[in-house]
């Protein structure tokens, strides 16, 4: 397991009980609200160190995923030395009417920052718009995958998942601490 202190800390800090509706539909009964370690300055700056050594060096831009991969983006930018651009759901309907912000996605190997997986729904999503303006995209690294081990959704739309924490991780996080 990645760094057992940090998933009980992040786990302790993030997983919360009760009934939740998820992005992708499905009801919960557990949460992990990233946002509760991603404005910790110290657990932010963990989670980062812990993800900096699974970003390959032939990558040219980070992208972190609206809203809760930004937030990570653009910490694992300043330890990785990394141009990072942050890609929103949606392109604005104004202004630049960008849908990646902060410098240019074509032509370049874009590496995506994601806060949770649960299906990937939101990964593919903007692995296929970042494709649609001449980015190559392969690879997303993400905090916490909480998919179950049996799902292919992601590898059928040819990206790798590179996470710190998996779903197992955090359980035994949690059965440690108990
Ligand atoms: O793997 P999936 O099934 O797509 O679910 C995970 C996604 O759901 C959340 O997004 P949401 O839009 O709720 O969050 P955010 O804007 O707060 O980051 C999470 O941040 C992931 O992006
Ligand atoms: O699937 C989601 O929407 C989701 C799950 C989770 O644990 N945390 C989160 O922020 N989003």
């Amino acid at each position: 397991m990645t760094n057992p202190d940090l998933a009980a800390a992040i786990d302790a800090r993030c997983r919360l009980h009760g009934e939740f509706i998820l992005r992708s539909g499905q009801v919960a009964d557990e949460y992990f609200d990233k946002y509760l370690f991603e404005g910790d300055p110290q657990l932010i700056r963990r989670v980062a160190e812990e993800m900096q050594p699974l970003l390959p060096s032939d990558a040219d831009v980070l992208g972190g995923l609206e809203l809760g991969g930004v937030p990570i983006a653009a910490v694992l930018g300043q330890l990785a030395d990394a141009p990072t651009v942050f890609v929103r759901k949606k392109a604005k309907e104004y202004g630049t009417r960008k849908l990646a912000e902060g410098g240019p996605v074509e032509g370049k190997h874009v590496v995506l920052v994601e806060d949770v997986i649960t299906t990937g729904g939101a990964v593919i999503a903007a692995a296929q718009a970042l494709r649609e303006l001449g980015a190559r995209v392969e690879l997303v690294l993400c905090a916490i995958d909480r998919r179950p081990p049996d799902a292919t959704g992601l590898a059928d739309a040819g990206i790798e998942v590179r996470s710190v924490f998996t779903r197992a991780d955090l359980d035994a996080a949690r059965a440690n601490a108990d």
